[in-house]
């Protein structure tokens, strides 16, 4: 536990920064680059404890992975040279690690248990074990294998076609993780396309993959050629900063180097849509992501809706969206977003009651919330419930509170954003 005192900042928001490594993007470097085949280089990885969890899952797996200040060496050999785990292998935090990894250790000839911290143990994993099972994998665990700890005992796998009953990226990218470890054709739909880094890897790796609409299929059993990578800026780092300057009268900030997929971009459209001034520069491609600069600058904002397939554009950020819109103009709903009650912790309510203890007009709905702004907010004791991305969204909340706002435990900042405060104390 470690607490933090805020208060709120003198001056606005100025400067350039360059926000770390996507966390999505780092975590399949590391997965596709232990099985390519070759010496991938991956430079502007987020060295964070979340994508170290993935890191180290292969390291235990007999992979070599070196650290260059903050580019990475990954010495991949192919699926057959993964060594099977003396320890079980412990993902942390990481939702991503952990569906991902389920994924490739089904389709891996050996026998491996995998745990997690206590918000992971809490988490659902059904909705990776149940497909892969469809698929030969034999997996056990907790209330019958729909929660960690698990017990994988890896198997010849046969492709599927699957539809997906969750919007989520990471059951997608474990089917597919899966799919490329087994016999045949794995096709995977879904109902909006949830973010697609998985897919882009795989083809910068050499795999030949189908995309037609939001369907992806490959055929199994091919092999990966090692692949220099250059991770993009994380918007949904970058998120909290665009907040900041959109809420502290007089900010003017520059984000550089952000990736802008177009399947994580929502928190822009959105920004956008409550009439804030946000321009997006210097827009170009690097092995396969788009990437560019963000600049936002302070003005009057109003409210706007947040629902249907913009939801997975910006899942990580409603957090600070619903931070964001306690200072625009009207009501914001926020509609079809119960996945996150799923997440780290449940944002729902965790964001209701952090937002409401500093003074904000916010309503808890079962699959989102209605904000009413714009309310003057002040200081109050409030937890991080573990979650990172709460522990971000109340320190940006402090800027503007009057009065000091303390929160029970910042630590958790570190699973995505470890260098959070000095990159904010740098604009203030
Ligand atoms: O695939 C990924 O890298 C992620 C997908 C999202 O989760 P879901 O797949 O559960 O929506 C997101 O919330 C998470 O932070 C990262
Ligand atoms: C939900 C998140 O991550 P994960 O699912 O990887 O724990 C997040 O980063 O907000």
């Amino acid at each position: 536990m470690k607490e933090q005192k805020l208060l709120p900042t003198e001056n606005p928001l100025r400067g350039e920064i360059e926000v770390p490594g996507d966390k999505s993007i780092s975590h399949r470097s590391v997965i596709f680059g232990a099985l390519a085949n070759g010496v991938t280089r991956v430079s502007h990885f987020l060295d964070s404890e979340d994508c170290m969890r993935t890191v180290t899952a292969f390291r235990e797996m007999g992979v070599s992975i070196e650290k260059q200040g903050n580019s990475l060496l990954i010495d991949g050999k192919g699926p057959e040279a993964l060594i099977e785990p003396k320890e079980p292998l412990y993902f942390g935090n990481s939702g991503t690690t952990a569906r991902l990894m389920i994924g490739v250790l089904a389709g891996l000839p050996f026998f491996t248990t995998a745990y997690g911290d206590v918000s992971l143990t809490n988490r659902p994993m059904n909705r990776v074990v149940d497909p892969l099972r469809l698929m030969g994998a034999i997996i056990d665990g907790r209330l019958e294998g729909s929660k960690l700890p698990l017990a994988i005992r890896g198997n010849g796998l046969t492709g599927i076609e699957y539809r997906l009953p969750v919007k989520s990226a990471q059951v997608k990218s474990a089917v597919l993780l899966a799919g490329l470890l087994a016999d045949g054709k794995t096709t995977v739909e879904e109902s909006t396309v949830s973010r697609n880094h998985t897919e882009t890897m795989l083809q910068a790796f050499g795999a030949s993959i189908l995309i037609e609409g939001s369907t992806v299929s490959l055929q199994g059993k091919q092999p990966l050629t090692a692949t220099d990578i250059y991770v993009p800026g994380d918007i949904s780092s970058a998120a909290f900063f665009l907040v900041a300057a959109a809420i502290v009268p007089g900010s003017n900030v520059t984000l550089l180097n952000v990736g802008l997929n177009e399947s994580r971009t929502g928190i822009i459209d959105v920004l956008k849509a409550m009439g804030a001034a946000v321009e997006v520069g210097n827009i170009h491609r690097k092995g396969g992501e788009l990437l560019g600069n963000i600049s936002i600058t302070y003005q009057d904002l109003h409210a706007t809706t947040i629902e249907g397939d913009m939801i997975p554009r910006l899942i990580d950020e409603i957090p600070v969206i619903a931070l964001l819109a306690t200072q625009a103009k009207g009501r914001t709903i926020i509609k079809d977003a119960k996945e996150l009650r799923v997440k780290e912790t449940d944002r729902i309510k965790a964001v209701t009651e952090v937002l409401t203890s500093l003074g904000a007009r916010i309503e808890e709905r079962e699959d989102g919330l209605i904000v009413e702004g714009k309310s003057k907010l002040t200081g109050n004791k409030v937890a991080s419930y573990h979650d990172h991305r709460m522990a971000m969204m109340a320190t940006i909340a402090s800027l503007i509170t009057d009065g000091e706002v303390v929160i029970d435990d910042i630590s958790p900042v570190s699973t995505s954003y470890p260098r959070f405060f000095q990159d904010l104390q740098q604009m203030k």
